[in-house]
């Protein structure tokens, strides 16, 4: 069976990957599966230059193909903040923290100025391709004053969408998938890959 390794310790992303990215074709792991893998330093300045620094670290380990998110929050009203930082915004990787952080930034802006969107960018790199696949996709809301909703991870219970009155971590995995920004990125990658790939 062939095998295709999503270079994330990141459990909400992982999930997501494994519930819209799946095949009988090949097998689907991550790093959760490989916890000994060493930490990979994201020291890019663009979320392309941190995928492409995981998805090549974790295809030169194993030799296999391998696909890596870089994803983050781009608020507005924060000059894009927190950006490529998004995970260690507020010390070392603490959702809880990072929400806080975030809500007490944008202490007194108004909701019409709360405007953000979340960008993912995702590498596909392969021992049998010279050049990488890279696709990305932005979803825009709104960061709203109360954290709401138990699903998603990180900054879901902030992002808050008026088309829904919800935000996303209110909303169920599968329609996350269909509008997030790693849904559209998904997609566009599921749109080009078999045609790119050599598996040998
Ligand atoms: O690098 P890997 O191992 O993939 O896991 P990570 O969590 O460190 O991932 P990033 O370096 O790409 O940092 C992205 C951060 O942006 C936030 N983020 C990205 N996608 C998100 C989403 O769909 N919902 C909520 N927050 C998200 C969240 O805080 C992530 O930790
Ligand atoms: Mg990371």
């Amino acid at each position: 069976m062939k095998e295709i390794i999503i270079a994330t310790k990141n459990p909400g992303k992982a999930r997501e990957f494994k519930r819209v990215f799946n095949d009988q074709e090949f097998t689907l792991k991550t790093l959760l599966d490989f916890p000994d893998f060493p930490e990979i330093r994201e020291t890019g300045t663009t979320f392309e230059e941190n995928a492409t620094i995981k998805a090549h670290a974790v295809m030169q380990r194993f030799n296999l193909p391998t696909i890596a998110d870089d994803s983050g929050l781009e608020v507005d009203a924060l000059y894009g903040r927190p950006g490529i930082l998004s995970a260690r915004y507020a010390g070392d990787h603490n959702d809880a923290a990072n929400n806080a952080k975030l809500l007490s930034e944008l202490g007194g802006v108004p909701m019409e100025k709360r405007t953000a969107q979340f960008v993912s960018t995702l590498v596909f790199a392969n021992p049998n391709n010279e050049k990488d696949l890279v696709v990305r996709g932005e979803f825009k809301g709104l960061i709203g004053t109360l954290p709401q909703g138990d699903d998603g991870f990180g900054y879901d219970p902030l992002f808050y969408l008026p088309e829904l009155k919800k935000t996303m971590a209110e909303i169920s995995i599968d329609q996350k998938n269909q509008i997030s920004h790693r849904g559209q990125a998904i997609k566009k990658l599921e749109q080009q890959w078999r045609d790119w790939i050599n598996w040998y």
